[in-house]
C-alpha cells in the first residue's frame, strides 16, 4: 500500500487517482463530501414506475391471479358483515312490526362468523403470498444490479467512493422491499375496496352516500400541498443517509491512516456532525408525515357528523332504518382506512421513486470498455505487444501519455520506471483494456486488443497489483482465485513454486486458514507471495505486476526475487518496478516521464548514458 496515495485521499480537495483535479465535488465544513445522490426533486415517472413492476412480471402469471382471487374474497366479505348487521337490527332485534326473532339473529351471527373465517384465510394466505412475490423481486433487482456493477468499467468507479455503490445495492433496494411485498396488492385492496363502498353506500341511499363522499374531494386538495414537502423531506433523508454510508465505508477501510494521525476526534465530530444532519432530516419528515394522518382523521370526523345529521333527518322522513344508518357507518368507517392508507402508500412509492431512480441511473450505466459486434475470441497468445503512438487521456485535456511507442518481444520483461505521476500504471491498465485508448494503437501478436473479445484477452493476462487484494476466505481460496477449477495439488504446487508454503504450513489451520478482508493478519510480503501463486496458477501469457514499494527484510526480498523469477519465467511481463534487483534483470526498462518515455534500453546501457535513469538510481541509493 502506498500510505501518500492514502493520505492524499484524507485532505479535502487534495489531487489523487480518483479525483485528479483535485476537484471537490461537495464540501461539509471542511471536509470532503461525495454529493453525487444529492438530487433531490425530481418529476413523478410513471414510466419507471413501469420499469419497477416489470420485474414483478415473471411471477405475476404465476401467482397473481391467486393473490387477486384472495384479495376479492377478502374484499366481498368484508363488505358483507356490515349489511348482515342491518339486517340483525331491522329484521331480527328492533323489526318495524315488533316481532324480535332470535333465529334469525342466530343464523345472520353464524353468517357473520363463517364469513369472519374465510376473510381471516384469505387474508393470510394472500399475505403469504405477496410475500413470496416481493422477496423474490427484491432477490432479482439486487442480482440484477449487483451483475451489471460487476461488468462496469474502471472510470465508472473512479467517479464514486464504493460506499455509494454499496447504498444502492442495500438500503436503495431494501427501500423498494416493502412496496413490493404489501404496498402492491394493498393499493389494489384499497382501490377495489374503495369502490365496492362507493357503489354500496350509493345503492343504501344515495342522497346519504353523496353527502359522505363530497368530503373526499376537499380532503385530497388540502393534502396535496402536504404531500410535496413530505415527497421532499423524505428525499432529503435518504440523500443524508447516504452521505453517511459512503462516508462510513471510507473512515472503516482508512481506520488505520486516521489513528496513525490521530484524526479520530476530527473523525466523529464530521460523523456527527453527518448523523445530526440526517436525524433532523429525519424528525422534519416524520413530523409532516405524522400532519397527515391527522388530517385524514377530521376530515373523516366531519364525514361522521354529517352522516348521523343527516341520517337522522332521513329516518324522520322514513327514507333510512336504524339499521341502515348503522351499516352506513361501519362502510363510512371502512371508508376512510384505505383513504388513510393509500395517502401513505403515496409516500412509500415517493420513496420507492427516489430509490428506484438511483438504482436505475446504475442499471443504464454502459459499460465504457465492450466487446465490438464484430469482435473475435483472442487466439492463444504467444506474447509480442506493440504499443503505436499510444495517447491516453482520463479526463479530456490532460494527457496521461503523449503517444507513446514501445515493441516488446514474446518472453520478454519489461520495467517500467519513472517519477510518480509519469504515466507507468496508465499503461498497464491499458493493456488489459481497462481503459480504452485516446489515440494510437495496442497490439498483442499483431491483433488490434480492441478487436477482440475481452474476456478472452483479459484471461490471458495476469495481474498482481501493488496493493494485493486478499478476499475474505481461506488461503487456498485466495490462491484458486487465480483458476477456480484447479486441484488441491495444483495450488500446493504453485504454493511452493513461489516460496509460500512454508509460511502458509505455519499457519493454524495451513491452506484452510481463514484470512479476514484484505488479509490483514498477513504481512505485505506474504499477501504478495499468495498473490504470485494466484498468477502463477492462471497460467497467464502476459503478466502484469505493480510490484509493491514497501520496504520488506532482505530475507523476504531475496524470497520475492527468486518466487518473481518462477513466475516470468516464458511470459511477457511488464513491472512497474520499484526494486533495483527487479529492474537490473529486465530485458528492457522503460523510463517514462510525464507521460513520455525518456529513455528505453538495459540497465548498463542506461547506466551508461548517464541520464534520467541513472539519476532515478542515484537518487534510490541515496535515499537508502
Ligand atoms: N483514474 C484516474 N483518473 C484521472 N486521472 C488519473 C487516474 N489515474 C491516474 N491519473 C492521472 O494520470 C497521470 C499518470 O498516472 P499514473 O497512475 O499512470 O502514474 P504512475 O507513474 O503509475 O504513478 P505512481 O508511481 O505514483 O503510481 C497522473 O497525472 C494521474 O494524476
Amino acid at each position: 500500500m502506498n500510505p501518500a496515495a492514502e493520505t492524499n485521499k484524507q485532505r479535502p480537495g487534495a489531487a489523487n487517482k480518483n479525483n485528479p483535479k483535485g476537484k471537490t465535488p461537495g464540501v461539509t465544513g471542511e471536509r470532503f463530501v461525495y454529493q453525487d445522490d444529492e438530487v433531490i426533486e425530481k418529476p413523478f415517472n410513471w414510466s419507471q414506475l413501469t420499469r419497477l413492476f416489470a420485474y414483478m412480471k415473471p411471477y405475476a402469471k404465476q401467482m397473481l391471479p391467486l393473490v387477486l382471487l384472495m384479495m376479492v374474497l377478502g374484499t366481498i366479505t368484508k363488505l358483507t358483515v356490515p349489511f348482515l348487521t342491518s339486517q340483525a337490527i331491522d329484521k331480527a332485534i328492533a323489526p318495524k312490526d315488533g316481532n324480535t326473532s332470535l333465529t334469525l339473529l342466530y343464523l345472520l351471527t353464524a353468517a357473520a362468523l363463517v364469513l369472519y373465517i374465510i376473510q381471516w384465510i384469505a387474508s393470510t394466505y394472500r399475505i403469504r403470498l405477496t410475500n413470496i412475490i416481493g422477496q423474490r423481486v427484491i432477490y432479482d433487482l439486487r442480482s440484477h444490479l449487483f451483475q451489471h456493477i460487476q461488468k462496469l468499467s474502471f472510470n465508472f468507479f473512479d467517479k464514486r467512493p464504493a460506499g455509494s455503490v454499496l447504498v444502492r445495492i442495500t438500503n436503495d433496494v431494501n427501500s423498494l422491499q416493502e412496496l413490493f411485498t404489501n404496498g402492491v396488492v394493498n393499493l389494489m385492496i384499497d382501490c377495489v375496496q374503495l369502490v365496492g363502498i362507493v357503489v354500496i353506500l350509493m345503492l343504501i341511499n344515495w342522497k346519504l352516500g353523496l353527502a359522505v363522499v363530497l368530503t373526499v374531494p376537499i380532503m385530497f386538495f388540502i393534502s396535496t400541498k402536504l404531500r410535496v414537502k413530505i415527497r421532499r423531506a423524505w428525499q432529503e433523508v435518504r440523500m443524508k443517509n447516504s452521505r453517511i454510508n459512503s462516508h462510513l465505508n471510507e473512515s472503516i477501510q482508512g481506520i488505520r491512516v486516521t489513528q496513525a494521525y490521530t484524526q479520530e476526534q476530527e473523525n466523529i465530530k464530521f460523523f456527527d456532525k453527518m448523523n445530526m444532519d440526517s436525524k433532523k432530516s429525519w424528525d422534519r419528515a416524520s413530523t409532516l408525515n405524522q400532519g397527515f394522518g391527522p388530517l385524514i382523521e377530521i376530515t373523516g370526523g366531519i364525514g361522521t357528523l354529517i352522516l348521523f345529521w343527516f341520517g337522522a333527518y332521513l329516518i324522520q322522513e322514513g327514507q333510512l332504518t336504524v339499521g341502515l344508518l348503522v351499516a352506513f357507518s361501519s362502510y363510512v368507517g371502512n371508508f376512510w382506512e384505505p383513504i388513510n392508507r393509500l395517502g401513505q402508500m403515496y409516500n412509500q412509492l415517493l420513496v420507492a421513486m427516489a430509490s428506484s431512480e438511483r438504482i436505475f441511473e446504475f442499471i443504464d450505466e454502459k459499460p465504457h470498455i465492450d466487446d465490438k459486434p464484430n469482435a473475435r475470441p483472442m487466439p492463444k497468445i504467444t506474447g509480442d505487444i506493440k504499443l503505436e503512438n499510444v495517447v491516453f487521456e482520463y479526463e479530456k485535456g490532460r494527457p496521461a501519455l503523449k503517444g507513446i511507442n514501445l515493441d516488446v518481444k514474446a518472453g520478454q520483461t519489461i520495467a517500467l520506471v519513472g517519477h510518480t505521476g509519469s504515466g507507468k500504471s496508465t499503461i498497464i491498465n491499458l493493456l488489459s483494456r481497462f481503459y480504452d485508448i485516446t489515440g494510437g494503437k495496442i497490439t498483442i501478436d499483431g491483433l488490434d486488443i480492441r478487436d477482440v473479445k475481452l474476456d478472452t484477452l483479459r484471461s490471458q493476462i495476469g495481474i498482481v497489483l501493488q496493493d494485493t487484494f486478499i478476499f475474505s476466505g481461506t488461503i487456498r481460496d485466495n490462491i484458486r482465485f487465480g483458476r477456480l477449477d484447479a486441484t488441491d495439488e495444483e495450488i500446493e504446487e504453485v504454493a511452493k513454486a513461489v516460496d509460500a508454503h512454508e509460511f502458509i504450513m505455519k499457519l493454524p489451520n495451513g491452506y484452510d486458514t481463514e484470512v479476514e478482508e484484505r488479509g490483514n493478519m498477513l504481512s505485505m510480503g506474504q499477501r504478495q507471495l499468495l498473490s504470485f501463486a494466484r498468477a502463477l496458477l492462471a497460467d497467464p501469457r502476459i503478466l502484469i505486476l505493480d510490484e509493491a514499494t514497501a520496504s520488506i527484510d532482505t530475507e523476504t526480498e531475496l524470497k520475492i526475487q527468486e518466487a518473481l523469477k518462477v513466475l516470468l519465467k516464458g511470459r511477457t511481463s511488464f513491472i512497474v518496478a520499484h526494486r533495483l534487483s527487479t529492474i537490473r534483470h529486465a530485458d528492457k526498462i522503460v523510463v517514462l516521464d510525464h507521460g513520455e518515455i525518456k529513455e528505453e534500453g538495459n540497465h548498463q546501457e542506461l547506466m551508461q548514458k548517464q541520464g534520467t535513469y541513472h539519476g532515478l538510481i542515484e537518487a534510490q541509493f541515496r535515499f537508502v
